[in-house]
């Protein structure tokens, strides 16, 4: 059997240099590949049944219901809603797709993996044809995001909560520091095509931001050429968030709100200018979100885990996660679903306090009730109206899913426990880690089940509330994992003093 083959020229090898790949070269890599696939494709497929690969906009509610209702607009339209005012979804093709068999698949994206070609040494890039198959590579605006690892958590597993086959994807460790890259990768690569096709058609591209969002849209805008607005609640933000959008020559408004007041506003710039909104409602951003899931099932050698655990704030991430899990099943990569378990902080907690009252997900939808988020560490997901809800009960409740939540002296000492084994974790993914311990504590999650816990962005993002916990300054927090740094004078009784009293010599 004939095998992909992948491209292994790599400008500056020969000259016994490190660069990376200049732009020609791996357009003429890029090429060879293509050609490569064209050529596998053909032999796989007979030419009366070969398809091109393409996506649209439809409403949400047709995927909610498998309608195929006659609504439906071009990734080149400037929309963000259904003519109804509900939410988007990019449909594919899958007939298309699905022409090509999962062997095929597998095995183009496994070739991809680790090459310079453009674009498809990216995470996202590499699973093109599910993303934005109609899109030129010449369009394409990355940074080679993706590919993150995957944490074996061996000591946490076992130390903490018994468990043989513990994961964390490690989304945070990424250019901009946080799995927004996935998403915002697609959407400004198709902002740079709608901008050549149709001049003056966008002026800049906005968001809402926790500080994740804002700092992905400012540096894909930044590499683009392409001016970027960010609406950010004031004093809300970490500081490394804040200087990101900033460094990178955004427009950057400190609005005196939260972030869903933030939101509300951009809706509206967006529906009356020429800015285009960069938020996860606008589901361009979900279609690199979801390459994540299809990576963990690849690093995986497309086995399923057990449990994906996903902290929840705006709701977008859950239901791309869904949507690559189910796409992998649709077209026979794998053969069942993760369950999968959104994890929302006690303090911001809409979806949990749904799941709670209806005892499960499939009331959920009739309990659910915004709310007002109050100050969280895990600031990233301090929304109390999340976009996304209808998107995230659908995952839910065809995922099998659980809503768990973590105060916060849960969340703080969940992070805290397990950086102890290696890890840095953000708060949001000691959401995640402390909704783990809160399952496994029940049962619900057996000792050797496979469960990979998304981490969604780098702790360094959140240093500041890292120092206050480790220096047992959170009023009302015992910080009972707290590391604080041990004064010593520049003396070497004072220093062997300290030495022994930690290592009780
Ligand atoms: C670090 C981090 N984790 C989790 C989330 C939650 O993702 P979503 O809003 O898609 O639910 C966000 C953003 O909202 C985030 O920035
Ligand atoms: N955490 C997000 C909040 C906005 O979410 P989005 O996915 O809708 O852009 C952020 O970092 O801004």
């Amino acid at each position: 059997m004939r095998t992909l083959q992948q491209p292994t020229l790599r400008s500056g090898a020969r000259r016994g240099v490190f660069t990376p790949c200049s732009r020609n070269m791996q357009r003429i890599l890029a090429t060879a590949a293509h050609a490569d696939i064209r050529r596998e494709a053909m032999l796989r497929v007979p030419l009366e049944k070969a398809h091109t690969f393409n996506a649209k906009f439809v409403p949400f509610t047709d995927i909610q219901t498998s309608n195929t209702s006659s609504e439906f607009y071009s990734l080149d339209d400037v929309v963000y809603r259904s003519r109804d005012g509900g939410l988007l979804d990019v449909h594919h093709d899958m007939k298309a797709l699905s022409q090509y068999g999962p062997e095929y698949w597998r095995a183009l994206f496994d070739a991809r993996v680790g090459t310079t070609a453009w674009p498809f040494g990216s995470g996202v890039w590499s699973k093109k044809e599910w993303v934005l198959p109609g899109l030129s590579d010449d369009d394409i605006v990355s940074m080679f995001e993706g590919n993150s690892n995957l944490f074996w958590a061996e000591r946490f597993g076992k130390e903490a909560l018994g468990m043989t086959d513990l994961w964390v994807k490690q989304c945070g460790n990424s250019h901009t520091g946080s799995f927004k890259d996935l998403g915002m990768t697609v959407l400004v690569s198709q902002v740079n095509r709608i901008r050549k096709l149709k001049p003056g058609s966008i002026t800049a591209v906005g968001c809402a931001s926790t500080g994740d969002t804002s700092a992905a849209l400012s540096a894909y805008c930044a590499a683009a050429g392409i001016p970027s607005i960010v609406f950010l609640p004031a004093d809300k933000i970490s500081l490394a968030q804040l200087v990101q959008p900033i460094a990178n020559g955004a427009l950057v408004l400190s609005i005196d709100t939260d972030f869903d007041g933030c939101m509300r506003l951009i809706k509206q710039v967006t529906a009356e200018t020429p800015i285009y909104l960069a938020n996860s409602m606008n589901s361009l951003r979900l279609e690199g979100q979801k390459t994540a899931a299809i990576e963990i099932l690849q690093q995986f050698d497309w086995q399923v885990p057990d449990w994906v655990i996903i902290p929840g704030g705006n709701l977008g991430n859950i239901y791309a996660f869904y949507k690559g899990f189910k796409m992998c099943k649709e077209l026979g990569l794998v053969d069942k679903m993760p369950r999968l378990v959104c994890a929302q902080a006690q303090n911001a907690n809409p979806l949990y306090q749904a799941f709670h009252k209806a005892q499960g997900v499939s009331q959920i939808k009739e309990s659910y009730q915004a709310v007002k988020a109050k100050t969280t560490f895990a600031s990233a997901i301090q929304i109390g109206d999340p976009v996304s809800i209808d998107r995230a009960i659908m995952a839910l409740q065809d995922a099998n899913g659980i809503v768990e939540e973590a105060s916060e002296e849960e969340l703080m000492d969940a992070a805290a426990r397990a950086d102890r084994t290696g890890m840095f974790n953000c708060p949001h993914t000691g959401v995640a880690l402390a909704a783990l311990l809160k399952l496994r504590e029940r049962q619900i999650i057996g000792p050797n089940d496979r469960t990979v816990v998304v981490s969604t962005a780098h702790g360094l993002k959140f240093a500041q509330s890292k120092v206050a916990y480790h220096s047992k300054s959170v009023p009302n927090m015992t910080c009972q994992f707290a590391n604080p740094p041990v004064q010593v004078k520049e003396d070497l009784g004072a220093v062997m003093d300290a030495i022994k009293a930690k290592f009780s010599l």
